[in-house]
C-alpha cells in the first residue's frame, strides 16, 4: 500500500471550545470508499471539515494530500481544496446560472482557459454522473436528485484525489439516495479516496466500505461489524 492521502495520528478536534473528536487515528488510502457514522452532533462534519482547512486542527499529526494540516498556511488552503472534491448543504450550485455555467465557472476559477477543453470536461463528468442532456437547465429547473448529481459532476471537475460528502443523501427518497452512494462508490473504483457521513446504515451493505463510527468523543474502526450484514428484506425472508 502507498502513503495514506489522509494520516491522522492523535489528533484532536475542537468546535470553539467543545472537544468533539480527541485520539482520532486514520489512514484513508486511494480507492477506499469510507463512510463515517454516529450519532448527530458526534463530530463527523467537524472532522470532515478538518480535512480540507475549514476547521483547525488542534494537537496531534494530520496530513491530507502530503499537506501538514497544523501547518499549513491559509494562502495554500485553495490549493488543496483545489485536488478535493467537496460534496456538502454549505456548497450549493449557484441558482442564478445554467449546470454548465456553473461547472464552468468552477474551471474557470480553477485556472482553465481554454474554451474547448472547458466545453469537454463539462460534458465528461456530465457523462459520468448521467447527466449528459441537463447542462442547459437550471438548478431549480431540476429534482433533488439530479441536482446532487450535478454537485458530484462539479467536485469531480479536476479530478480529485479525494472527494468529501456531507450526508450527500440527505434530502433525498431512498432510492435516489442509493443512486447517488452508487454513483460515488464507482467514483472510489477508479482510484479516488470517497470518504461520506451518513445516518442511513443500510447504505454499508448495499455499498460495502471502511466504516468508521464517531461515539463518545472518539473515533472507531467499525468495519468488522458491518461486512457480514445481511440486507433487512432478505433477514426476514430467511426468518420465516
Ligand atoms: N460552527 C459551530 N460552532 C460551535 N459548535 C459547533 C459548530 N458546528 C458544530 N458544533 C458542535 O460540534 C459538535 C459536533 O458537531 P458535528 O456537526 O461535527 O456533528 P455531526 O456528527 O456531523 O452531526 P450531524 O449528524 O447532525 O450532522 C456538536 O456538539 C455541535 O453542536
Amino acid at each position: 500500500m502507498g502513503e495514506p492521502l489522509i494520516r491522522y495520528k492523535d489528533v484532536e478536534v475542537h468546535q470553539q471550545d467543545l472537544c468533539v473528536l480527541n485520539e482520532v487515528n486514520l489512514e484513508l488510502q486511494k480507492g477506499e470508499f469510507v463512510y463515517l457514522i454516529g450519532k448527530v452532533g458526534s463530530g463527523k462534519t467537524s472532522l470532515l471539515k478538518t480535512f480540507y482547512g475549514e476547521l483547525d486542527i488542534i494537537s496531534g499529526e494530520a496530513v491530507v494530500l502530503g499537506y501538514d494540516m497544523n501547518r499549513i498556511k491559509r494562502k495554500h488552503i485553495p490549493q488543496l481544496r483545489r485536488k478535493l472534491g467537496i460534496v456538502f448543504q454549505d456548497f450549493q450550485l449557484l441558482t442564478d446560472r445554467t449546470v454548465n455555467d456553473n461547472l464552468a465557472f468552477v474551471l474557470k476559477a480553477t485556472g482553465w482557459k481554454n474554451k474547448a477543453e472547458i466545453k469537454d470536461r463539462i460534458s465528461e463528468v456530465l457523462m459520468q454522473v448521467g447527466m449528459g442532456n441537463k447542462g442547459y437547465k437550471f438548478p431549480n429547473e431540476l429534482s433533488g436528485g439530479e441536482q446532487q448529481r450535478i454537485v458530484i459532476a462539479r467536485a469531480m471537475l479536476n479530478s480529485p484525489e479525494i472527494i468529501l460528502a456531507d450526508e450527500p443523501t440527505g434530502n433525498l427518497d431512498a432510492e435516489t439516495g442509493r443512486a447517488i452512494v452508487g454513483l460515488l462508490h464507482n467514483i472510489s473504483r477508479t482510484g479516488s479516496l470517497v470518504v461520506m457521513t451518513t445516518h442511513n446504515l443500510q447504505l454499508l451493505h448495499e455499498f460495502p466500505g471502511q466504516v468508521y463510527r464517531c461515539a463518545g468523543h472518539q473515533i472507531t474502526d467499525a468495519t468488522s461489524e458491518y461486512s457480514g450484514m445481511m440486507p433487512i428484506v432478505e433477514e426476514i425472508n430467511n426468518n420465516i
